[in-house]
């Protein structure tokens, strides 16, 4: 029998007041209406840069120096973002008593494939707001880590912590003109290149005849293969180091290939949910993507939030729009 999707909220709050586990998985859309780039989406990270570089062991061992300054430039991004009203609307619904309005005894999950910790910040302010807090309030699972985590890449030390300093390192110290471009942007890695083909184009119209030109062209060529790629490179040994042992540090995130973060307890509630909240993700990257199949096929309901719908099944519920705006009317 084929679902018939609906865009109702009053639907979907009487189907939410009968849950009693509620999972949400949530994307870079959920942050979008933060200023945090999303990944494939227009202006997207992984549209602008190379996500094999950046994201991957390969990439890391290749430069740990542009590993670093590309996510500097993230943890810049984040510190100066603000969590935004979905962040908030999931916040509130993570505090019992007041989920338990709108969907009494219910058990509630947020996993988050975010790195930038704004479901956090958002639950820590409203916590503060609220003296509702309790130890049954449900705190955002980080699949994929935090950029605000340091891991120390000593296998035999492994020490992991918090570290949301900014600059992380003198030498990852970024002039603020420079955050933006940094914002995985790869004009900073072009900059050079620009320099250089301004300087060249400079003598290019000085030139009188012909033969100079191609002179010219040639040094050019010669020197834009110099900085093909040229990155400013940060010696490892200005790069950030373990508490523990003096060791360089890693970002705290998981790379493509790497095994996601609470997967035990991530796949326990999966198993146990009656209905999946789908917010701000492509569902293109795996294990995350596959959590909704799971439900679904166990009769799960499942409610999608996002700006665009372009799978070929169609959810329960369909709230198209900016999340910030649908999340809150639909958990309001
Ligand atoms: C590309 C893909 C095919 N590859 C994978 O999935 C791989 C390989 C793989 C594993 N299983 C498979 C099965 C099939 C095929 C491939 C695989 N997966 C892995 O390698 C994973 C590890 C993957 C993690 C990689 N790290 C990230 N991030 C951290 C770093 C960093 O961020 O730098 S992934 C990163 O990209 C993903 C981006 O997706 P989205 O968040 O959805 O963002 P996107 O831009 O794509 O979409 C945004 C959406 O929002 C919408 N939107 C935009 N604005 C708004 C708005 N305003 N409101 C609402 N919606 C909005 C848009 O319309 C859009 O729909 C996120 O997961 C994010 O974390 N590891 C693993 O599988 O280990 C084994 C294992 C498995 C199980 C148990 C144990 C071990
Ligand atoms: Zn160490």
């Amino acid at each position: 029998m084929s679902r018939r999707t609906t865009t109702s909220n009053e639907e979907f709050h009487k189907v939410l007041s009968s849950s009693k586990h509620i999972f949400v998985i949530s994307g870079a859309g959920l942050s979008a209406g933060s200023g945090i780039p999303t990944y494939r989406g227009k202006g997207g990270l992984w549209k602008q840069n190379d996500v094999m570089k950046l994201s991957t062991t390969a990439g890391w061992v290749d430069s740990p120096s542009r590993m670093w300054q590309f996510y500097e430039s993230r943890r810049a991004l984040a510190l100066r973002a603000q969590p935004n009203e979905a962040h908030y609307a999931l916040a509130r619904f993570s505090i019992p008593k007041i989920r338990h309005e709108m969907a009494p005894e219910s058990h509630f999950t947020l996993v988050t494939q975010n790195i930038d910790g704004l479901c956090q910040r958002a639950l820590q302010k409203v916590s503060n707001e609220t003296d509702n807090i309790d130890a049954a309030t449900s705190l955002p699972i980080e699949m994929h880590g935090s950029i605000f985590e340091v891991a120390c890449t000593n296998y035999s030390c492994k020490h992991r912590e918090w570290n949301d300093d900014s600059p992380i390192c003198p030498a990852l110290a970024v002039d603020d003109g420079g955050v933006e471009d940094r914002a995985g942007d790869p004009v900073v890695a072009s900059r050079s290149r620009f320099e250089i083909l301004r300087e060249e184009l400079g003598r290019r119209l000085n030139a009188t005849n012909n033969e100079e030109v191609n002179e010219q062209n040639a040094a050019v060529d010669e020197r834009l293969a110099t900085c093909e790629g040229s990155e400013h490179v940060v010696p490892t040994a200005e790069l950030p180091k373990c508490t523990k042992c003096g060791s360089l540090v890693r970002p705290g995130v998981v790379w493509f290939g790497e095994s996601p973060r609470h997967m035990d307890e991530i796949e326990k509630e999966v198993e146990k949910a009656d209905i999946c909240l789908v917010v701000g993700t492509s569902s293109t990257v795996h294990p995350a993507a596959g959590f909704v199949n799971t439900i679904r096929q166990r009769g799960g309901k499942v409610a999608v939030f996002n700006v665009e719908w372009t799978r070929d099944w169609t959810p329960d519920f369909l709230f198209l729009g900016p999340c910030k705006e649908t999340l809150p009317a639909a958990l309001g």
